[in-house]
């Protein structure tokens, strides 16, 4: 048994439907969707906001590469394209594997470039902690510490101001 917590982003196109696909294309294995913010770009300004939201999501068969084999297949379904150019520039939908759990509920520790768990810039994105606090208020982001605390980090400030919820926007009937 393994449980993920998965970030979904889109600033490119029909960005709710790309949010929608990855649901989806997740299927069975989506527990939870937290709502949806609109939020500043982060690593790259020069491009327009995102809608973000996290996916709480479990499967008794899937291994730490599997969710990001399923992650990419995400990506591909919404027509992801890379730009070499830009690490962090506009997409059309973007999931990344925040943290795992094993079957023992132990999150997983991975420092290889494919896969590197929890996500290295987690705990640097408002966009991330702030859906996931709002699902689970107590949640820990393994080795970082409570995502309220994250949160509250004067880094964080202004994406954390920046952001704003958008209730017009469900992915929860999908769930
Ligand atoms: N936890 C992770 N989740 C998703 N991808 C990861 C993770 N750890 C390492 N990677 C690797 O990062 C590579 C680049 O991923 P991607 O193009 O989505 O990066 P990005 O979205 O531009 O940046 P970021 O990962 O900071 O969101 C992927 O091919 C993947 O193998
Ligand atoms: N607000 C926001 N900014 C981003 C996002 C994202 O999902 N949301 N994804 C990125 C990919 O690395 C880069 N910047």
């Amino acid at each position: 048994m393994s449980r993920a917590v998965l970030s979904i982003g889109s600033n490119l196109g029909d960005r709710l439907a790309h949010l929608r696909g990855a649901v989806t294309v997740l299927g069975r294995s989506v527990r939870e969707v937290s709502g949806v913010y609109e939020t500043p770009p982060w690593g790259d300004a020069d491009q327009p906001s995102y809608l973000n939201a996290v996916i709480l999501a479990e499967d008794v068969a899937a291994t730490p590469h599997d969710w990001l084999e399923r992650a990419r297949a995400c990506e591909a379904a919404e027509g992801r394209e890379r730009d070499p150019e830009r690490r962090f520039g506009p997409r059309t939908l973007d999931v990344d594997v925040i943290t795992v759990w094993d079957a023992d509920g132990r999150p997983v520790i991975a420092d290889d470039p494919e896969l590197t768990l929890p996500h290295p810039r987690a705990q640097l994105r408002a966009f991330v902690l702030r859906p996931w606090l709002d699902l689970r208020p107590d949640a820990v982001l393994p080795g970082h510490g409570p995502l309220a605390v994250l949160l509250s980090a004067p880094e964080l400030a202004a994406d954390v101001a920046a952001m704003t919820p958008r209730p017009d926007l469900s992915l929860e009937s999908l769930a």
